[in-house]
Parts: structure tokens; sequence; C-alpha cells
């Protein structure tokens, strides 16, 4: 099987790895092949070589039996043209495009409707799944006999793939747990303790399933791995990038100073607006993800964030 992965941070480099273990003959697209380091690896996954026969270059062969897509929801847009027509996009990444509020399949089907496309997503860091490490990650697509046929592509006896029918929903968790994250480690960079992450934890996936309703999702879907599961991993694991992200909020640090420490992208931090501004349109109440919000704004201070997701009136549950 002949298997692209665009982009070559960390995500992109292990399942790049992932595939290659698979048996499948791969290529890696980067914007840059020159960064490889002279073990192999890509910059982002440094500890982790990859295989001489995994090609880095930055032209996308013609020909292909799938293409994984791992580029920042931000930057999809512009790496698209590239893709050669009629070969499936199986889109790996996890956010809303800030000014159009698109959900990644949509910018996908807006640009090259000629290419069918489905979502991976679920609790699974890079480096783990470049080690070789179990886990477990949902692939949807609007066709739910393509997300099976997907999905067994990709699976492998450590990394086990449900398909779904409900990308929208799988999308709606992988987007919010990543704001959600922010908020969990803020509180635990401020010092609140392991039942404010608790709370944001379970009212965060609250207000998520709302807005999946809202937007047409499946509730259930955000009880699975694309929902529940990551956002567990997100909001607790310390290599997340949005959890880390929050840490140093939380410490009190500046959200662009924050950005400049963290290594790799923070898709939490532009998803936040989109998320925001979605659940306005559809009249749904965010108070979590408006939080994080307006803390990235520095319209609220640390104290007024509390105070606020604190004192609002009571309600049932
Ligand atoms: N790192 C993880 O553990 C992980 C796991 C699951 C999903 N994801 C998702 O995968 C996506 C990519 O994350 P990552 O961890 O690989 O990020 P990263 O920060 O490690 O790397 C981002 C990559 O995108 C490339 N890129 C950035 N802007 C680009 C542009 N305009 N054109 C082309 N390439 C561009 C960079 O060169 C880099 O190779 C994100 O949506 C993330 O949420 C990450
Ligand atoms: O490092 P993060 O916060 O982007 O999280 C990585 C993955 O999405 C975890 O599933």
């Amino acid at each position: 099987m002949r298997i692209v992965v665009m982009g070559a941070g960390a995500w992109g480099s292990a399942l790049a790895l992932h595939m290659h273990r698979r048996g499948a003959d791969v290529q890696l697209w980067a914007r840059n092949p020159a960064a490889r380091l002279t073990s192999g690896a890509m910059p982002r996954l440094p500890d982790y070589p990859l295989p001489e026969s995994i090609c880095v270059s930055d032209t996308v062969p013609a020909h292909a039996d799938l293409i994984l897509v791992v580029i920042p929801v931000q930057h999809l847009a512009s790496v698209l043209p590239l893709l050669p027509a009629g070969v499936p996009a199986i889109l790996c990444c996890k956010g809303v495009e800030r000014d159009t509020h698109r959900f990644p399949l949509q910018i996908l089907a807006d640009a090259r409707p000629d290419i069918p496309g489905g979502l991976l997503s679920g609790p699974n860091f890079a480096h783990e799944i470049a080690a070789g490490l179990p886990a477990a990650a949902v692939l949807a697509a609007a066709d739910k006999g393509r997300a099976h046929e997907w999905a067994g592509h990709i699976a492998s006896p450590s990394f086990r793939l449900y398909a779904s029918d409900d990308p929208l929903g799988v999308q709606l968790g992988g987007a919010a747990k990543n704001v959600i994250a922010i908020a969990a480690g803020t509180a635990m960079g401020a010092g609140l303790g392991e039942n404010a992450r608790a709370a944001l934890i379970t009212r965060g996936l609250a207000e998520t399933g709302r807005l999946a309703d809202a937007l047409g999702g499946q509730p259930a879907t955000l009880a699975g791995l694309a929902g529940l599961g990551d956002l567990l991993l997100t909001c607790t694991g310390e290599a997340s990038r949005n959890y880390q992200m929050g840490l140093a909020l939380g410490r009190g640090m500046t959200p662009e100073n924050a950005t400049k420490l963290l290594k790799g992208v923070a898709e939490g931090v532009p998803t936040s607006d989109a998320l925001l501004a979605l659940a306005r349109q559809h009249g749904v109440s965010v108070p979590i993800i408006e939080t994080v919000s307006d803390l990235l704004a520095r319209s609220i201070t640390l104290s007024e964030a509390q105070n606020r997701l604190l004192n609002r009136p009571l309600k049932t549950e």
C-alpha cells in the first residue's frame, strides 16, 4: 500500500512511522525536507528516527492509495491544492478554522470536492504511537462503509481503530478538548487543585455535548474515544501542548510568551474563538470555552476567570 503523509510535525512523523511498521510504502511530505536530522528523525519528534526507506520530500506523488493530512487546522486549506485528485484523504488534525469556523472535513469539501475524506481522532500522543505503545482512536466519515475500510488500512495490533459515521461529533470532540485542556492546565498552573480540574473536565464535556446537539452531532460520540477519551488524556497528560499552554497561563505567563515556549502547535488557542463564535451563532452556553477565549485575549484576569465560572447562577446538572 502506498501512503503519503502530509506534514512532518510530531503527529505526521509518528503516523509515518506507524504506517511504515504496518508494511506500507510511506512518503512523508514536509515543507522543509532538509530539516530532517542526521539520525533520520524529524525535529518535532527527535527521539524517533524514521528509517531511510521513508522518503521525506516536498513534492506530492501523483499516485497513492491513501493520504494522511497532518497539518494544523489553521494551515490546512493552504496544502489542499497539492493533493492528487481522487485519492482518499484522512485528515488527522483537531480544531476549527478561526476565521471561517469550519471543521477540517468542511475545509476539504469546500476546496476539493473531488476528494473523498475521513477524519482520524482520539487520545493519541505522537510519541507513544511512535513508540508502538497500545492506543485506540476513531476513524469518522459520512459513509460508514468507507470509515470501516479506511480504519482497516490504518489499524494495527497496537493501534485499534473504531469506525464512526458521526464526523461532526468526532471533529467537535477533538477540537473542544484542546480548549478544555487549556482551562484544566490553567487551573493546575494556578494551584487550584484536582477538584477544580475534574469539574472543568466534566462540565467541559457537558458544554461540548450541548454544542454537538446544536450543530447536528451525536452526543453519544462525545462519550467515546474522540470525546471523553481525548479530553481525559489532554487534560491530564503533561505532554499535551494545550495543557502546557494552560499551565503557563496559570503560572502568570502571558499568552504570547507561553506560545513562544511551546514546542509545537496548541490548536486550542485559535479554536477557542471559533467554537465560541459557533456557540453564539447557535445560542449555546459554553462558559468554559468563553472563559478560555477571554483569558487568551487578555480581556479578563485569572481571578476574574475563576469568579466568573464559579459564581454563575446555580443550576441543575
Ligand atoms: N502531536 C500529537 O500528539 C497529536 C496527536 C493527534 C493529533 N494531533 C493534531 O495533529 C495536527 C498537527 O499537530 P503536530 O503535533 O504534528 O504539530 P507540530 O507543531 O508538531 O507540527 C506542525 C507541522 O505542520 C507544519 N506546518 C505548519 N504550518 C504549515 C503550513 N502553512 N503549510 C504546511 N505545513 C505547515 C509544520 O512545518 C510542522 O511540520 C494538529 O491539528 C494536532 O492537534 C497531534
Ligand atoms: O499536544 P496536544 O495538546 O495537541 O494533544 C495531542 C493529542 O491531540 C492528544 O490526543
